[in-house]
């Protein structure tokens, strides 16, 4: 690891020289996180971004993970999803299933996926209705400053835009602060029909990582972490809206998404 536990005031920062390495790394931090949420909630609700996150997980499915991680006490969401079949290759959940989920001893009805057969408005609706449900009951807590869900890890990647979820650049979407989930239909990045957890959830979580890797998301890891003038809002980059409340935050980049922030240089 080159920079490892460095606190800044936009969070942790985890910086590695492979994308091994960094691997290792995040499925330790979610294991040490599952621990703790067990041994203190006796759960562990986690969300889930899609992307090149997940095959960044691929170590949870392996020794010693696979025998030591507490799978039934395990809830599965996502932070976003794409309006396509649970069997289309964009679909986030069949990338979660593909790479992780079908691979562990996950309790099939703790696994909470986007329903497929709605539209994107009615799917939206009805997977936040369905998390108001699991907040009531406590399997999910609850923040305690607002009435949001406060899920014990939110996973995030970052596009080269600086989009996180399905929370783009300047889109009204990030606007949204009467609702936990909301959806959009002209998604920048295809495909253009998605659903997605807004800012309010995402920044009530107990614990945030944003994964970032490779040169193409380098600019937006600098406007993202570092001290930078963004003007009168930071809209132009979700990434940077990212701010848990009262929950910490921790950035897993590697080094060429590393390459642009101020201060740190590495060796050629
Ligand atoms: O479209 C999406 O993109 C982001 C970033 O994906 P990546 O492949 O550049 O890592 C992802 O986090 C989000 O879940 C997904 O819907």
């Amino acid at each position: 690891m080159f920079f490892s536990g460095v606190q800044t005031s936009r969070g942790e920062l985890r910086i590695h020289e492979s994308l091994d390495d960094l691997s290792a790394d995040l499925v330790e931090y979610i294991s040490e996180l599952s621990d703790a949420s067990v041994k203190e909630r006796g759960v562990f609700a986690i969300a889930l971004s899609g992307g090149s996150l997940i095959g960044l997980l691929g170590k949870l499915c392996e020794v010693p993970y696979n025998k030591t991680i507490d799978w039934a006490k395990w809830y599965v969401f996502w932070v976003d999803e794409r309006v396509v079949a649970k069997s289309h290759a964009d679909s986030n959940y069949k990338l979660a299933k593909d790479g992780l989920l079908s691979k562990v001893p996950l309790i099939p009805s703790h696994v909470h996926s986007i329903n497929d057969c709605l539209s994107a408005e009615e799917a939206a609706s009805e997977y936040d209705f369905g998390i108001r449900q699991l907040v009531k009951t406590r399997l999910i807590s609850v923040s305690d400053i607002s009435d949001c869900p406060k899920f014990d890890l939110i996973l995030l990647g970052m596009g080269p835009d600086g989009h996180v979820a399905s929370l783009f650049p300047n889109h009204s979407a990030l606007g949204v602060e009467d609702e936990w989930v909301t959806f959009i239909t002209d998604s920048p990045k295809p495909p253009p029909e998605r659903i997605t957890f807004t800012l309010p959830v995402i920044n009530s979580a107990s614990n945030v990582a944003v994964v970032a890797t490779g040169g193409a998301k380098a600019e937006a890891a600098h406007l993202a972490i570092d001290d930078v003038d963004m003007g009168p809002t930071s809209l132009a980059l979700p990434a940077r809206l990212v701010q848990p409340t009262t929950g910490k935050l921790v950035w897993f980049l590697d080094n060429q998404a590393a390459s642009k922030l101020d201060g740190i240089q590495f060796s050629a």
